[in-house]
């Protein structure tokens, strides 16, 4: 691009999608279009918008004109300096990426479940093209995590990432926490206000903090982790009850991304579940449809993250973010460091992690059936750290706290409890985490 030296140049910006994210984009983008040419340096230019053939009429914040539905067309023009993806899902998004990279435009996106299920392809592709790709907005929404993690710590040693990364069901538990709620009357209750979709799916069963476990993990520990890698439990199946006992305890019920490492340092887990953790915890004062991530590496400590997951306006923050960030760069004529996989550290099974665990009994209320219970858990080495009866009679329950044991180890000794005549059900498994139980 040639340009007069004292004529500022001009960037040439495509825009894929025109949902929640996309038109709040397209908003600030042409609100504050003389603002951003300050901070950048250069003139950003919307030179067109895909968006589906479901909506054809819409409002728009720009020229109409530019509207197209054939986003593969708009991406391989050949002279856009940054393309903005914000369809969501695997395709066309991942094409669409591909070619823009290809055609010689960095990409900012906000789609975690791409980048969680092929991200080596898409970074291998912007190294090649010498183009970035930036995609602050697809963990945890305008919340600053993945320049931290990427730029910020990178000089440190990441040890584990603990994160309330989804929005809607961070709300359902907390609903169920503060009003007694069930899980199914809660959801409901989430949908009628508009922090759950009509199909909750992605959210409710984990799958999109899933993903965004992934991206955490593959940043954290400089090795390429996959939404595959990522061991996933939604909270569908949480009960009133649980959240009641974690309250007894002390402790608030949250669905935690946690990627951590092995004692050794030698090989990295990924996963996503429920966990009760203390209401001291930083993580247990994230209420309704916030997020927080919290990072602790071994010269920093304990850092957290708090703010706004989700929703047009937070999202948009993060995806100009790294407009302007990849703007810059397009001056410059640089580009960030690429994705860093280095390490390629071993990746644990689920059956490999370690945790405290919380289990509720249904068991006969008579003389032997503790030693019984705890016999099992000796069995596996599971060591206990408390237990207690709650009711008598057909109502008894034990309740048992474990110090640190290993998934696989806990399972077996489930199994062994299940098998026991005097044990009429176990109720409850739920994992804990923090300090001080
Ligand atoms: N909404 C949020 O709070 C949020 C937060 C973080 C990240 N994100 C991510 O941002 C992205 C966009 O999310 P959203 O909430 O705006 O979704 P959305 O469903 O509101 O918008 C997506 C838009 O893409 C359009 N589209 C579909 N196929 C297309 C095609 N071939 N060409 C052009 N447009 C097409 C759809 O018509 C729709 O309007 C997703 O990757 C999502 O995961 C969203
Ligand atoms: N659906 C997500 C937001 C987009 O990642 C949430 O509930 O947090
Ligand atoms: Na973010």
């Amino acid at each position: 691009m040639t340009s007069h030296p004292h004529e500022p140049r001009t960037l040439r910006v495509a825009l894929l999608g025109h949902g929640a994210v996309g038109s709040e984009v397209a908003r600030l983008l042409t609100r504050d279009a003389d603002e951003l040419a300050q901070r950048i340096g250069a003139r950003l230019e919307l030179v067109g918008v895909a968006v589906g053939s479901d909506r054809p009429d819409r409002q728009t914040a720009f020229d109409p004109a530019l509207l197209t539905t054939d986003a593969a067309a708009l991406v391989r023009r050949g002279d856009l300096d940054v393309v903005i993806e914000l369809i969501g899902g695997i395709e066309p998004a991942r094409s669409l990426v591909l070619a823009a990279l290809e055609h010689g435009a960095s990409v900012v996106t906000g789609n975690k479940a791409l980048l969680a299920e092929d991200g080596s392809t898409l970074f291998a592709a912007a190294e090649d093209a010498e183009r970035d790709l930036s995609y602050e907005a697809a963990v945890a929404g305008a919340i600053p995590i993945i320049r931290p993690l990427r730029e910020s710590l990178t000089g440190d040693h990441v040890r584990r990432v603990l994160g309330i990364v989804n929005g809607t069901t961070n709300f359902i538990l907390d609903a169920m926490t503060t009003t007694g709620q069930g899980f199914d009357e809660a959801l409901a209750e989430a949908q009628r206000l508009g922090f759950a979709e009509a199909d909750p799916t992605a959210d409710v069963e984990g799958f999109d903090a899933a993903a965004k476990a992934a991206i955490l993990a593959s940043l954290a520990f400089h090795t390429r982790v996959t939404i595959e890698d990522v061991h996933r439990e939604g909270i569908t199946t949480v009960t009133a009850d649980e959240i009641a006992s974690a309250d007894d305890m002390g402790c608030v019920v949250k669905l935690l991304a946690i990627c951590d490492q092995s004692m050794d340092g030698g090989a990295v887990s990924a996963r996503v579940h429920p966990v009760m953790i203390p209401k001291d915890h930083p993580l247990a004062s994230v209420r309704g449809a916030y997020n927080a991530v919290f990072v602790e590496s071994e010269s920093a400590g304990q850092l957290m993250f708090y703010g706004p997951g989700a929703g047009g306006a937070p999202t948009a923050s993060a995806v100009l973010g790294d407009v302007v960030s990849v703007a810059r760069n397009r001056l410059l004529e640089v580009t960030a460091p690429p994705e860093r996989t280095h390490a390629r550290r071993r990746l644990l099974g689920i059956g490999d992690a370690r945790t405290r665990y919380h289990i509720a009994l249904d068991v006969d209320d008579k003389a032997g059936v503790l030693a019984s219970v705890a016999l099992a858990f000796a069995d596996n080495e599971v060591s206990i750290s408390a237990v207690r009866q709650e009711g008598h009679g057909d109502d008894a329950q034990l309740v048992v706290i474990t110090h640190t044991a290993t998934d696989a180890a806990l399972s077996r000794t489930v199994q062994q409890l299940s098998d026991l005549p005097m044990v009429r059900e176990v109720s409850s498994v739920m994992r804990v985490e923090g300090e001080g139980l």
